[in-house]
């Protein structure tokens, strides 16, 4: 599905040499950076890793039977070739402001509306204190929603084709995040990086 276009999401992919960055405290040891078009091109990388990654269809036991994940996903290991050169630079951009090793990349690719993914902490860092995770927004903008584990209020953000987020802190073992379904919407991809202290 073509994209519309903008001056700062089409053309190569490059990371945004004066990007700002606003840290959302969700509590006293738990945050979202976030750097609105953090990276331009977002739109044409969008198209590149839709068309050209070798997406697969997770699935998972719910209830007794096996039912497909409701997106579409790749990761890559550290040692496999990427689908574009950027995901090697953004990665690399990523070290050098969090100073920390940020690792492999994973890819997820929301079709549409009704494609989503649960509220869930990410696996292997939910027992951790101190993890982050980036992630790069290509395509459609959609919810991406936190709420806190213990309950009270969440926060929804609308991330946009090139915004970066990174969650921080005790995100992943205080807050759970989600990008939920919604009525009717453009694709969306998400590559995102992982580090636990
Ligand atoms: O697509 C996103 O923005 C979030 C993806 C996510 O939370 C995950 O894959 O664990
Ligand atoms: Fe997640």
């Amino acid at each position: 599905m073509p994209l519309q276009c903008s001056l700062l999401t089409s053309g190569d992919p490059a990371v945004s040499i004066n990007p700002t960055f606003s840290r959302i405290r969700l509590d006293g040891t738990s945050w979202v950076d976030v750097a609105p078009g953090w990276l331009r091109g977002a739109d044409d990388l969008y198209g590149t890793l839709a068309s050209e990654v070798p997406w697969r269809q997770g699935r998972r036991w719910m209830y007794e039977r096996m039912v497909d994940d409701p997106r579409l996903s790749r990761w890559y290991k550290a040692t496999e070739p990427l689908p574009h050169p950027i995901l090697a630079t953004i990665c690399s951009s990523l070290c050098a402001h969090y100073q920390v090793p940020f690792g492999s990349v994973g890819l997820n690719f929301y079709r549409d509306g009704d494609d989503s993914v649960a509220f869930h902490r990410d696996r292997e860092l939910r027992r951790l204190g101190n993890t982050l995770i980036a992630i790069v927004t290509l395509g459609a903008r959609r919810p991406f929603r936190l709420r806190p584990r213990g309950g009270g209020a969440g926060r929804t953000l609308l991330p946009a084709s090139g915004d970066l987020l990174v969650m921080g802190g005790r995100c992943q073992a205080d807050w759970e995040h989600a990008v939920p379904k919604v009525a009717s919407c453009g694709p969306r991809i998400s590559a995102s990086w992982r580090w636990a202290a």
